[in-house]
């Protein structure tokens, strides 16, 4: 938590610097608008009610009111951090109106998580939070409700965060539910964690809750923003030379201490693009992993699970580089065109060289069936939980729900099966997912390989480098890789690498 309010500390907008002097005034005296940091954080929130994605809806929302720098950030820690951290802001809330949170009026509420975010994790002064949140809801709430948030925020604003944190814990017996409500996650997706750091030997029971604590943590903290230079289409020099630093974690990476990444040209252009290192090492593990002989002519590749198209750039560009032809195949046609998007470049390219990329709208269940061990390597990125990009996507971890582990590890089955059948002799397979979950990871895996006898696990680990060539560390007991967000500063991707007999 301690590091969440490190890393949240962006400076509030210039006007809360006038503050001090409004606090003065009567409450039907003070400003009746808020300023458009705020009100965008509050409008962004709302769409995320509605089913929006707050990494989505916010950059659109702030490109088209032209907040930019510091307001940007600014309106990006509000939305993240009360969005993240909205369980355990309710629950103050709740105390401090006295009622149960159910009966707190929605909109209301996302006033007062943005005002708690900032009195409780942000290094804005309490009495020009208040005020400002106050002023919010007389704008978006209405008069009455403003009152209401006044109380409130002065109630919640009467304890600092750790202090509230003693408050809400005191009568939690048990230590795994004291850490997801310190920590501000879901109780299932805390065990899950747990049992996933276990499960994977990132740690064992004596060492499980400290490290449990840094994994929660980081999904808590700011992620750094991540581009991946497309290989042969731009290199880390061109984004080092825009601004970026060169990741020590990946060879193709640079990560943007601060700025639009929309703003570089090399991004814009499609020839680099924002991604997690971790997405960018497990894409060159596919790229680079041994084939059997068999497999070494003729090669074609397949990224079965596209959309919306990361890994399928980094895998088509290599693959141009080698003049193999490349299929992204994704099922949802909206995300199909994304695919289309981002390829364009590596499209062009591939034209110039000679071979294709092919952007193919259909469901990756169906592909073994059509084109039997037509494709040499073959990654199958499996739609998941998330659970390993929590502080990628702030709201994903109040979406999801145990049910959903259970409908996706049959699609996860179906698919590996799928993507096995598409793989030629002595190809490989990358079964890859953003969550460490073992009922996605390693059960998966497990389960579809023991009914077969025409497929081998290979260990990933050895194909994991980091930007200077070194071994990667720290990847776990294999032969899967298990990369985390407190470990590695990646989400936690996981990789089973398979070949074909
Ligand atoms: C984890 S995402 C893939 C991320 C992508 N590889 C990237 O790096 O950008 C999983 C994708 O699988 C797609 N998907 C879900 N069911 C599918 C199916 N039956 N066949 C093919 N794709 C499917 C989802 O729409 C989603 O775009």
């Amino acid at each position: 938590m301690s590091d969440e309010r490190r890393r949240g500390r962006q400076r509030p907008p210039a006007r809360d610097r006038s503050a001090q002097h409004r606090s003065a005034q009567r409450p039907s005296e003070r400003a009746r608008r808020t300023d458009p940091a705020r009100l965008t954080a509050y409008t962004v929130m709302r769409e995320v009610a509605q089913g929006a994605y707050a990494n989505l809806a916010l950059p659109k929302l702030l490109r088209e009111k032209r907040i930019h720098g510091r307001d940007a950030g600014f309106a990006t820690e509000l939305v993240y951090g009360a969005t993240r951290l909205s369980g355990l802001y309710d629950t103050l809330a709740a105390r401090a109106a006295d009622r149960p949170v159910d009966r707190i009026d929605p909109r209301v509420l996302d006033t007062i998580r943005l005002g708690a975010h900032q009195v409780l994790s942000m290094r804005v002064p309490t009495h020009a939070a208040v005020d400002e949140t106050v002023a919010l809801a007389r704008q978006v709430n209405g008069a009455g409700a403003a009152g209401f948030v006044n109380a409130v925020m002065r109630r919640i604003s009467e304890r600092s965060l750790d202090e509230w944190l003693e408050v809400v814990t005191a009568d939690v017996a048990d230590p795994t539910e004291a850490l997801a409500i310190r920590t501000s996650h879901p109780l299932w997706v805390v065990k899950a964690l747990r049992a996933a750091l276990i499960g994977h030997g990132r740690a064992v029971v004596d060492t499980a809750e400290a490290e449990l604590a840094a994994l929660l943590a980081s999904d808590n903290a700011a992620a750094k923003v991540a581009l991946a230079a497309r290989p042969g289409l731009a290199s880390v020099a061109e984004l080092v030379e825009a601004g970026a630093e060169a990741s020590t974690t990946s060879p193709v990476g640079a990560v943007l201490p601060e700025g639009d990444p929309g703003a570089i040209p090399a991004v814009r252009e499609g020839r680099a693009a924002v991604q997690d290192e971790g997405s960018q090492l497990l894409a060159l593990a596919i790229a680079t992993a041994e084939m059997g002989e068999s497999a070494l002519t003729g090669e074609r590749w397949l990224d079965l699970c596209a959309g919306p198209g990361g890994k399928a750039g980094l895998l088509a560009s290599i693959a141009v580089q080698r003049r193999i032809p490349f299929v992204a195949n994704e099922v949802n046609e909206h995300r199909a065109q994304l695919v289309q998007q981002t390829l364009a470049a590596a499209s062009a390219a591939a034209r110039e060289a000679g071979t294709t990329i092919e952007v193919r709208h259909g469901d990756g269940r169906e592909i073994g069936e059509l084109s039997p061990a037509a494709y040499t390597r073959v990654l199958i990125d499996a739609p998941c939980t998330g659970l390993g990009a929590l502080r990628r996507r702030p709201e994903a971890r109040w979406r999801r729900s145990p049910g959903d582990v259970a409908t996706l590890a049959t699609l996860q089955r179906e698919l590996l099966a799928s993507g096995i059948e598409a793989t030629r002799s002595g190809g490989v397979i990358g079964y890859a997912t953003c969550s460490p979950h073992l009922n996605e990871t390693k059960f998966v895996v497990q389960d579809v390989i023991k009914k077969r006898d025409d497929v081998e696990l290979e260990d990933a680990r050895p194909l994991f480098r980091d930007a200077a060539g070194a071994p990667l560390p720290d990847l776990g007991d294999g032969p899967y890789v298990q990369l985390w967000p407190h470990v590695h500063g990646t989400d936690a991707m996981f990789l089973a690498l398979l070949r074909k007999r």
